[in-house]
């Protein structure tokens, strides 16, 4: 038994480390999760620094991709959502690649489960977890959000729209609600860039409230890449882009895939 749950952790590891197909995820982990010792998973995945994996390891396949409109969306947020999406890239079915140099990145309530090899881990480590911003299911209510990214100029925007139950002050959004945001765009974009990371510093100055439902965009370019180090900054502002409302800087650091499953 112990032979075999060391077996299911080293093809745990080589999953997570390669690029593989999702049907062969599937098929070997169907078949062998029942001898995983989760903890040797964990110290081995640790020593993984680097993963190699496409730039966004995620699919649109997933049940529900939270980044595509719903209907709590306003005009002013659609409207954006289209701009960006009509400069998005498009492959053709001969593979040419058309448009861009935008990419829309899909979003799900549970990132583990539609990473490479992790369809079976996130069924047992914290199998009610949920990723923060994607877990209020009146649409609407909370974060609404989709995140572009520039491959070209390795900038990145997301546009936001704040609901109602993330009230601060009255009438406005709470400052804890549009840091989140920002560490979320910020760290989405320093994965893109630079694959598993953690935020080590979000330094952020709120310059003017953002009225509650109001639709704004946050902003986010490379500072600079050194090594582990990935450092970004960040820019909230109104949709026409003419009113500045929060900044910060935000540094990334590299980890093993290990860390991020702790
Ligand atoms: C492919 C990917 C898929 C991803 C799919 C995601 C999909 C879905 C997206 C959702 C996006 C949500 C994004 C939320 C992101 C969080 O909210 S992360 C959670 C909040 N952050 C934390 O809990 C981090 C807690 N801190 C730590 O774990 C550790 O301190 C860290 C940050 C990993 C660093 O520890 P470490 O690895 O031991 O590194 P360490 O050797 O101490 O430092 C390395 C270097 O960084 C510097 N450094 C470290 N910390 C600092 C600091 N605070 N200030 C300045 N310098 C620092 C060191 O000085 C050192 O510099 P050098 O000496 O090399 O020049």
């Amino acid at each position: 038994m112990l032979g075999r749950g060391l077996q299911m952790t080293r093809v745990i590891c080589r999953l997570m480390s390669r690029k593989l197909s999702a049907g062969l995820h599937r098929n070997i982990l169907k078949n062998m999760h029942p001898s995983i010792d989760i903890w040797s998973v964990r110290s081995s995945l640790k020593n993984i620094r680097s993963v190699t994996m496409a730039p966004w390891p995620f699919s649109s396949s997933g049940p529900r991709d939270y980044s595509l409109p719903n209907p709590s969306w306003r005009s002013e947020m659609q409207r954006l959502y289209e701009h960006y999406n009509s400069m998005c890239e498009v492959e053709t079915e001969g593979g040419e690649k058309l448009k861009g140099p935008w990419i829309r990145l899909a979003s799900y309530n549970r990132a583990l489960k539609y990473a490479p090899g992790g369809q079976c881990l996130s069924k047992f480590l914290q199998a009610k977890a949920r990723l923060f911003t994607r877990n209020i299911e009146e649409q609407g209510a909370g974060f609404e959000y989709v995140v572009f990214v520039n491959k070209q100029e390795k900038t990145c925007v997301c546009v936001f729209q704040a609901g109602h139950l993330l009230e601060g002050p009255p009438g406005l959004v709470h400052g804890g609600a549009i840091a989140t945001i920002m560490d979320s765009v910020t760290g989405t974009h320093a994965a893109y860039l630079s694959g598993p990371v953690m935020t080590a510093n979000l330094t952020i100055n709120y310059r003017s409230p953002i009225p509650l439902g109001s639709v704004v965009l946050v902003h986010s370019s490379v500072g600079e890449i050194d090594g582990r180090k990935t450092l970004l900054s960040c820019q909230v502002t109104s949709s026409d882009g003419s009113k500045l409302h929060t900044e910060a800087t935000g540094l990334f650091i590299s980890v093993s895939v290990g860390n991020l499953l702790m």
